[in-house]
């Protein structure tokens, strides 16, 4: 969906959720980016994002088309690594380790820090397997997949809607809950962090909302850090919000995604330090 589209209903209005309690700057980080760059070729997409993601949080990254959210995203699990092009220079830590680090492992890093995409995207095999298939390829130890795939589902909120069907197809399933499957697949491994791509702009307002429903339980268990165009969702859903914008270099012209601000999500929305913010909040820009 495009900004225009998303941001066509005027001024967003002030979180509506319970509101929790977020530290001026996270307690514990789970990433911190020092001087973070992405080039994809010679193209520059991101600039110098510094900034921390805390545990147990929910980070959403805004701002207009191409300022890089999805790049900088898919630095955070090495998804990138899977462009040929990219190149991720300046610190990515995780848990204080460099996730770019010569020792690291790419695949356990996708383990431990999962994925949802824009669409749902579910294997062609049944429920039961979407959910068991992760816990297989990667070995985990498990005393009783069913008991696994059961608990899965329940922390997904999708059990009780597909626990009748479980060797059926998951393409059986509506959009809504295909992507709450592709959820409950993601946490299968028992990841750290669930990184999330726009996971509800294919999905209309009732799914969205049990999304949104899913990720406040999740935050409990795991580390969310979610991609949105609906400003909406992120003041709902986020703790702290992350505003990035296109810069443009007066002398080349280049043009290249940066961090304009980075604060707890009430700030952002209702008292942003930065006018670029604030007119895009408002919609009066982007
Ligand atoms: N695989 C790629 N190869 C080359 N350039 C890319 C690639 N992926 C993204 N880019 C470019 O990097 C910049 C940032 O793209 P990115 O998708 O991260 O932005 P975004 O803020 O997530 O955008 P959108 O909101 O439209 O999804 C854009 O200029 C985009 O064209």
């Amino acid at each position: 969906m495009t900004d225009q589209a998303t941001r066509a209903a005027g001024p967003v209005p002030s979180p509506q959720r319970a509101v929790r309690d977020v530290p001026d700057v996270p307690k514990e980080p789970v990433f911190t980016t020092q001087d973070l760059n992405i080039h994809y070729g010679d193209f520059h997409a991101v600039t110098d994002v510094s900034m921390e993601f805390g545990k147990n949080e929910i980070t959403a990254l805004i701002g207009p088309s191409g300022c890089g959210k999805s790049t900088v995203l898919r630095c955070l699990n090495r998804m990138n690594d899977l462009i040929p092009t990219a190149r991720v220079s300046g610190e990515v830590r995780y848990h204080g380790i460099e996730l770019y680090g010569p020792k690291i492992d790419p695949i356990e890093v996708r383990r431990r820090i999962g994925m949802v995409f824009q669409k749902a995207n579910p294997f062609p095999k049944s429920i039961y397997d979407n959910i068991a298939y992760g816990p297989r390829v990667t070995g985990m130890k498990v005393d009783s997949m069913d008991d696994l795939v059961e608990q899965t589902l329940r922390r997904a909120a999708l059990w009780d809607e597909v626990k009748d069907k479980l060797k059926q197809n998951a393409y059986g399933l509506s959009g809504g809950q295909q992507q709450r499957l592709c959820i409950a697949r993601a946490i299968a491994t028992n990841p750290d962090v669930v990184l999330m791509d726009e996971p509800c702009s294919a999905l209309d307002p009732i799914a969205t909302l049990r999304i949104e429903e899913l990720m406040a339980e999740l935050r409990e268990s795991y580390t969310i850090i979610i991609v949105t165009h609906n400003m909406q969702q992120a003041a709902r859903v986020s703790d702290r919000t992350a505003f990035f914008t296109v810069k443009v270099n007066e002398t080349t012209g280049d043009r290249t995604g940066g961090l304009v601000e980075f604060d707890r999500t009430t700030t952002i929305f209702e008292n942003p330090s930065d006018q670029r913010t604030e007119g895009y909040i408002s919609g009066r820009f982007g």
